[in-house]
């Protein structure tokens, strides 16, 4: 049995400025220490917008909370003549530890390849930022079958750019586009295939425990009712929430999964 320590991250998207960033990340702090949450069993992470991550910081490290933040994009360069870029570098600065890359919406609203989904995968770990690799197949891929195929495809582009022993500090995310703010969840059942499919294209592409040590998220519509029968499966280490996340109930809720496991 692998020692993995479950991730539940809340991507918050184009929500939420600074001042409101502060009042739910206290918030969140105060209700899952009310209910004693152990954050060393269950990691907890929030990725808000650029523009919060700076009192985001001032609250995390002022008050000593035990939550982990990061950033949901960053630039594939370090400095330069990128306007309107944010480089890993000034993430790193500002306290991050984790940055989403390869969202599909990024892939999908901002024309995002695999070339450059891996080259800011690159840029993460150069900077010591842990990549959330996002990935996933869109509704027509799904519904002709060849979804395995599809985020395997997505997944070598990134590995395939990585020196082997950096592989075991990523986190993937299997976000299905079709669950996406839907309301359509994956199955559980869906979610273990797509998840176990990636375990091993990882054991193929890296080495040592590089397979056991990955975590694996699943993102698509994760709510409190559903959180505990995705997190069951034996591939899914964790969930990446879009609109539960910006709900404090919802997501401390989402990160107390364990409650509704075995009564
Ligand atoms: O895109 C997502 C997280 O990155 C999922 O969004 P929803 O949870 O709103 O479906």
């Amino acid at each position: 049995m692998t020692d993995r320590t479950p991730l539940m991250a809340g991507n918050w998207k184009m929500n939420l400025d600074h001042l409101q960033a502060t009042h739910l990340v206290q918030k969140l702090d105060w209700s899952l220490r009310d209910a004693r949450h152990d954050f060393a069993a269950v990691e907890v992470v929030v990725l808000p917008p650029y523009t919060d991550l700076r009192s985001v910081q001032t609250l995390v490290q002022g008050d000593k909370l035990e939550l982990g933040y990061g950033a949901q994009d960053l630039s594939q360069h370090d400095s330069g003549a990128y306007t309107g870029e944010i480089s890993g570098a000034f993430l790193a600065k500002l306290g991050c530890s984790y940055v989403a890359v390869g969202h599909s919406e990024r892939r999908q609203l901002h024309g995002e390849t695999d070339e450059l989904v891996a080259a800011k995968t690159r840029a993460a770990l150069k900077h010591e930022l842990v990549p959330i690799v996002c990935v996933g197949e869109p509704l027509e891929v799904r519904q002709a079958g060849e979804h395995v195929a599809h985020v395997l495809a997505q997944v070598d582009a990134v590995l395939t750019g990585l020196d082997a022993s950096t592989v075991s500090g990523l986190v993937i995310a299997y976000e299905p586009v079709w669950a996406i703010g839907t309301g359509e969840v994956a199955t559980p059942a869906d979610a273990q295939e797509v998840c176990s499919a990636i375990r091993t294209r990882v054991a193929e592409l890296s080495t040592g425990d590089s397979a056991d040590a990955v975590r694996l998220l699943y993102g698509g519509s994760v709510k409190p009712g559903n959180v505990a029968s995705i997190m069951a499966e034996e591939d899914v280490d964790g969930a990446l929430v879009g609109g539960a996340s910006i709900s404090v109930e919802d997501f401390a809720a989402i990160c107390r999964y364990q409650q509704h496991v075995g009564g």
